[in-house]
């Protein structure tokens, strides 16, 4: 086999009412047209950072007979807002896309979670098929349907489950990833490890250097794929299940109620899965101080996310604002604060209206300022 012929492709299989396969490799440009199937027309949603290939793809889904519109976004999470969602339905309704035809998510997870929400809005639901470019859209954001933008209130307020008729994870796409950006794709990789596979934090303990240099070797590539498949087997596991999120899918939420409250916070600056990082500190401290989980596991908590360069601490002075963000998150039932806790490693349960006291109290533990901030009640 000549060296740079890729290694055959994973898949990994959703099943539910909507089953749909999860595509793990490398140059999967030719898998595309048969996803995409009979649609006449195709709306590529991409941020500017991918244009080429957005255009490549766009050529290449030419050739095979599709009229493709590209709909550039803003980077990140600036596009998951009403205003963008509703560009992306003038672009569908000025070219007269009809129920037959489809959308695609080129793009990280913000991109995904836009395109994604879109497709399920336009018309009431067509089509859309996900190829995730960040190693966090690739293990996470493209796979499950969960779609959504942002309000001034909160993060992924509005929203459908939406699932994708396909996924393709072309893993050499992460080439051009800031080193950055994998590192916060590498948070979710860990959420999993800790909510359901522990092998996942075996790899990432043993080779944290190599998936965090600046540039991606062959050998983190190697590496990379195994992470991408077992996360993505985790989440295809849960969301197979319970794909709205009646019971069990709430344990791929682990880290994100204080997580998404750090970004609102912080105005969408920090990158999702750096907040998802402090977030799980957060919630294994709480736990740890609800006397239901070993510290050790806590620690390892910390010592794997510094070793990936993510943070694990959070300023002091924000507990206001973090608690009132906390309150709106989507697992909260009425005044009844409900988070995703660990038993143990795999073991994910929930704690249900943890008294206030041990809330701040957790906070205390990741505060940078080890004072308790101001808004503090001990
Ligand atoms: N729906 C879900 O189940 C789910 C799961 C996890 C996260 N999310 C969401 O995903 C978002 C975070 O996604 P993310 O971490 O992928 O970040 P992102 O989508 O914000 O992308 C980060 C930046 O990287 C750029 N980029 C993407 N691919 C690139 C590539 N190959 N080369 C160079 N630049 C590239 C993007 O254009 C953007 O500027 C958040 O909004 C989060 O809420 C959703
Ligand atoms: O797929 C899910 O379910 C998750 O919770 C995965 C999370 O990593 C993801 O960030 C999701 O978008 C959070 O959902 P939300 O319902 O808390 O907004
Ligand atoms: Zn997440």
């Amino acid at each position: 086999m000549p060296a740079d012929t890729p290694q055959a492709p994973t898949v990994v299989h959703v099943t539910g009412d909507h089953p749909y396969d999860v595509v793990i490799g490398e140059q999967l440009l030719a898998e595309l047209p048969p996803l995409i199937g009979d649609a006449a027309k195709v709306l590529v949603i991409h941020p500017g950072a991918l244009t080429a290939t957005a255009e490549a793809v766009r050529d290449d889904l030419t050739t095979h007979g599709y009229q493709v519109v590209l709909a550039q976004v803003p980077e990140a999470e600036e596009s998951k807002t009403a205003e963008v969602a509703s560009f992306c339905w003038q672009v569908l309704g000025q070219s007269e896309f009809t129920r037959t035809d489809a959308v695609l998510g080129l793009g990280g997870g913000a991109t995904t979670d836009l395109a994604g929400f879109v497709a399920a809005t336009w018309l009431r639901g067509v089509k859309v098929v996900h190829v995730p470019t960040t190693l966090l859209a690739m293990v996470d954001a493209a796979v499950g349907g969960k779609t959504g933008i942002n309000t001034p209130e909160g993060k992924n307020l509005v929203g459908a489950f939406h699932p994708p008729a396909g996924v393709l994870c072309d893993l050499r796409t992460l080439q051009t990833l800031p080193a950055h950006d994998r590192t916060a794709g590498l948070a979710e990789v860990v959420k999993c490890g800790f909510i359901a596979d522990e092998r996942i934090l075996e790899l990432v303990e043993t080779h944290a250097d190599a998936l965090t240099a600046p540039e991606l070797t062959d050998r983190a590539l190697t590496v990379l794929r195994e992470l991408v498949e077992r996360s993505v087997q985790v989440k295809a596991d849960v969301v197979g299940k319970d794909l709205r999120e009646s019971g069990l899918r709430e344990i791929l939420n682990y880290g994100h109620t204080f997580g998404h409250a750090v970004e609102q916070v912080e105005r969408y600056r920090w990158r999702h899965g750096a907040a998802v990082a402090v977030g799980m500190v957060y919630v294994a401290e709480l736990a740890r101080l609800a006397g239901r989980l070993d510290d050790d596991t806590v620690t390892r908590h910390r010592d794997v996310l510094t070793r990936l360069g993510l943070p694990t601490t959070y300023r002091g002075d924000r507990w206001d604002q973090l608690h009132t963000a906390m309150r709106r998150d989507k697992k909260t039932r009425g005044d009844l604060l409900r988070f995703v806790v660990l038993d143990g490693t795999g073991r994910p349960g929930r704690l249900e209206g943890p008294d206030p006291a041990l809330l701040a109290a957790a906070y205390a533990e990741v505060s940078t300022d080890p004072t308790p901030g101001i808004g503090i009640d001990l």
